[in-house]
């Protein structure tokens, strides 16, 4: 029987460990976490099958784990090559940056240890076991960092998460970084630099930012994330980093220069070129969640006018996931965004809808 010894049953630790369970039922599953509430959610739900209190319990594992934020991954590292460990054991890590993991993991190697950095490309702004799938990976690209480990480990590893039915990647950790620094890092930093500039901004009315719509609730939404776990990927990405915050202060400076001096054709390419490269990347897709159909309907600012309509489908066993007031002001008519699974249930959402005399304002 092998044992996967699991360190940090987070979003993402708990989302590998949905899936290796899944694919290998036989697998011993041991997990540590500092949060008590995680290891006892973790065992309640039949994720882990046995806690344990600290990392001396990797010497029995044939996989280990690590799923902390990177500055503990590195740590642990380093007390892994002090331990005693299975001689084919195989390590690997989920941390977000790969240079300072790998130059951590050197000593390990120097033992004959294998290690095999890691980096699944998929995640949330939402953090803690309760948050884990088992299908949070699928299509996403999954890093592997080069090293001079043998092919045969990368087999067993990718046989091992085979289920989370990722993309895999073999980059180096340079190139990793620098990459990741630009769409992954570089935006999480944007995102938080706009909602407290934007709070600063509506400091004397705090009603300000409550009015935001898509656009900004859109370019935010990753502003929501862990901030120990951002504070130890910024730490241990920060040259790459630095140098990519100056390249889009420049970008901005650009765009500020053009608004100043009223230059219509700058002003036009910057939003033109932006989005010729953004509609290439298509739409979002996360994990195993199917395409929605969404309709938007208006409504009047009326007490009872949702239950109105929630009824009106349960009545006609049409299936709704989702309801979203997107905007309803005092006296003044609402959109409502209603959501469905299948494509069928919104036709037919539709058709009741319009037979009551409520407006259609837009299908997506
Ligand atoms: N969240 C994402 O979108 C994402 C995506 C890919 C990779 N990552 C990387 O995955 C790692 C985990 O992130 P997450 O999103 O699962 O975070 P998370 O906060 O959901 O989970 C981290 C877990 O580690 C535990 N932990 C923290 N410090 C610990 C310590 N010293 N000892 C024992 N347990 C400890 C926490 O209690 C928590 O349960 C990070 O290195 C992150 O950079 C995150
Ligand atoms: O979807 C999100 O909320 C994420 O932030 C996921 C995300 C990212 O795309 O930046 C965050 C950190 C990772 O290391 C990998 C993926």
């Amino acid at each position: 029987m092998k044992i996967v010894f699991i360190k940090g049953l987070g979003l993402i630790g708990s989302s590998l460990i949905r899936a290796i369970r899944m694919q290998h039922p036989t697998f011993k599953i041991v997990g540590v976490d500092a949060d008590e509430k995680a290891c006892a959610y973790a065992l309640e739900h039949k994720l882990i099958d046995q806690a344990a209190t600290d990392l001396n319990e990797a010497a029995i594992a044939d996989f280990i784990i690590l799923a902390t934020p990177v500055s503990t991954i590195i740590k642990d590292l380093q007390q892994l090559a002090e331990l005693s460990l299975k001689e084919k054991v195989i390590i690997t890590d989920v941390g977000s940056t790969k240079q300072e993991v790998l130059k951590a993991a050197i000593p390990l190697q120097k033992k004959g240890i294998t290690f095999i950095g890691g980096h699944p490309m998929a995640g949330s702004h939402k953090t803690g076991v309760t948050a884990g799938r088992a299908d949070l990976f699928e299509n996403a690209f999954y890093f592997l960092v080069n090293t001079e480990t043998h092919d045969l480990a990368y087999l067993q590893l990718q046989q091992l998460l085979q289920s989370t039915k990722v993309k895999w990647l073999l980059i180096s950790a340079e190139e990793h970084d620098q990459l990741v620094g630009q769409i992954s890092h570089l935006p999480h930093i944007i995102a938080s630099a706009l909602v407290n500039q934007t709070q600063n901004f509506f400091a004397d009315s705090p009603l300000g930012m409550r009015m935001a719509a898509g656009g900004f609730k859109s370019i935010t939404r990753i502003a929501s994330s862990d901030p120990m776990m951002w504070s130890a990927i910024l730490q241990s990405n920060s040259q790459i980093i630095v140098e990519q915050i100056k390249q889009y202060v420049d970008e901005l400076e650009s765009i500020k220069l053009a608004i100043e001096s009223d230059d219509h054709d700058q002003i036009f390419s910057f939003f033109e070129s932006a989005k010729n490269s953004r509609d290439q990347l298509g739409p979002e897709k996360v994990g195993q969640l199917p395409d929605f159909f969404d309709l938007f309907i208006n409504i009047a600012d009326q007490i009872g006018s949702i239950a109105n309509i929630t009824q009106l489908l349960a009545l006609n066993r049409i299936n709704l996931v989702n309801i979203h007031i997107l905007e309803i002001r005092e006296d003044i008519d609402g959109v409502l965004q209603l959501t469905f699974m299948r494509e069928r249930d919104r036709i037919q959402a539709e058709n009741i809808l319009t037979r009551n005399h409520y407006i259609i304002l837009r299908r997506s």
